[in-house]
């Protein structure tokens, strides 16, 4: 039964601007430099040359992306393992808890370049995020164009307006199961990623694993303008719809894409088709009702009802969208409707699971799903206690290896 508690989502007080940190430039682009860098977390950038006798060989290994050329990438430029100074959010673990929002499949730009540190872009600034000891969450700008405004650009794509405290509450008090999983996975919150580059994202998602979505969204990154390498990653602004329009099936499907280079440049031709302009067009959905942002997403090359609901959640504010593919739907059948077990995920399945997280969960249901799903990640399973895993856990986690069911072809059921 839904919860009868109304759900206060809290608007948090900006906090006061932060004094002015360094912004370091960012490095004019210029050509790459054939190299193959070898990223490690907390230690040195090394980058492995060729016949060098100082460095250990390192055979290169015949896969897709290892030696992948980036356009646009300089080398290295950010000094490893600076101090950073570290502007507090005044966000505690509760509402933010990196680890459990980052590498969780939000997003797949950002990289962790510390412990409990992560980087990335958000818009044209390179901000890197810390869990500070005290477990609020501080950031660092190593490239900003105006600090104040890139301030203000941080906030938003983190959605602070949105008390995950509060809402976890409602959802607790209606979901026993689910105030057991907040226990363990506090913090685990929902981003408001730039449309755009969410949906090339969870297009280059479809069918895939985690390690080649990952290569794919970096090649389309590397086609931005460059901001700044941080612990040996290099961070790139999203390319500009004009900037993906300039690239060809033919580099993509050489860069490994398969039939997702089709999708991508036939969205992107469909976007800049519209009158309105494709970014705005994007943007626009943001006001629409739920089905109709799904429905206007759904007419994209590439983009299904899994994809199409995820960009809608992580991008679109449309906070009750719930992604549904086989993992999802064996949550659901478990704890949700039992009565669907062992049927096939037809459309209409689909819809009775979203609307089973609808109707248990309410209009933030999309964020109730982001933490079962993540609950069910190999790497949360390992940290939760034995009694959450069931004899058919395994069989329904969402692996590194596995491939995502965010695939055009859930329309007809064939997850
Ligand atoms: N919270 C979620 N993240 C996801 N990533 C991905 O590929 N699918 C999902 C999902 O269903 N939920």
């Amino acid at each position: 039964m839904q919860s009868r508690r109304t759900l206060v989502i809290m608007k948090r007080q900006r906090p006061t601007p932060p004094p002015p940190t360094k912004a370091i430039p960012p490095t004019p682009s210029t050509p790459p430099t054939p190299q193959i860098i070898h990223k490690t977390l907390h230690s040195k950038t090394i980058n492995l040359k060729p016949n060098s006798h100082s460095f250990r060989k390192v055979k290169p290994k015949r896969d897709l992306f290892t030696n992948l050329k980036l356009p646009n990438t300089p080398p290295p430029t950010i000094p490893i393992s600076q101090e950073l100074k570290w502007v507090p959010l005044n966000l505690g673990k509760s509402e933010l808890y990196l680890p459990l929002t980052f590498p969780t499949g939000q997003t797949f730009r950002w990289k962790q370049t510390g412990p409990l540190q992560y980087t990335g872009a958000v818009g044209s600034n390179l901000v890197s995020l810390k869990q500070l000891d005290n477990g609020d969450v501080g950031y660092y700008f190593h490239y900003a164009t105006s600090e104040a405004s890139a301030r203000l650009a941080l906030l938003d794509f983190l959605n602070v307006g949105i008390s995950l405290n509060d809402m976890w509450e409602v959802f607790s008090a209606a979901d026993s199961r689910f105030a057991e999983l907040a226990r363990h996975l506090g913090g685990s919150r929902v981003l408001r990623q730039d449309p755009l580059e969410c949906l090339i994202q969870f297009i280059c998602s479809s069918n895939n694993n985690i390690r080649r979505i990952t290569g794919m969204v970096d090649f389309v990154s590397s086609l931005g303008n460059y901001l700044g390498t941080v612990e040996g990653f290099a961070f790139h602004e999203f390319p500009s719809l004009d900037r993906l329009s300039q690239v060809s099936e033919a580099e993509l499907r050489e860069a490994g894409f398969g039939y997702r280079a089709k999708y991508i440049i036939g969205t992107v031709r469909a976007l800049q088709s519209k009158p309105m302009g494709g970014v705005e067009w994007l943007a626009s959905l943001r006001e629409l009702d739920l089905q109709k942002a799904i429905d206007g997403l759904s007419t994209l090359p590439g983009v299904g009802p899994k994809v199409a609901a995820c960009v809608a959640l992580f991008s679109l504010d449309q906070h009750h969208a719930i992604p549904v593919d086989t993992h999802v739907w064996q949550i659901a059948t478990r704890y949700l409707i039992p009565e669907l077990a062992g049927t096939r995920l037809t459309p209409k399945v689909c819809n009775r699971v979203a609307d089973a997280f609808l109707s248990k969960y309410g209009k933030y249901a999309g964020w109730a799903q982001t933490l079962l799903f993540i609950a069910e990640l190999p790497s949360q399973k390992a940290i939760l206690p034995l009694n959450f895993s069931t004899a058919d856990a395994k069989k329904a986690t969402p692996s590194e290896n596995e491939e995502t069911g965010n695939a055009k072809s859930n329309k007809d059921g064939s997850a």
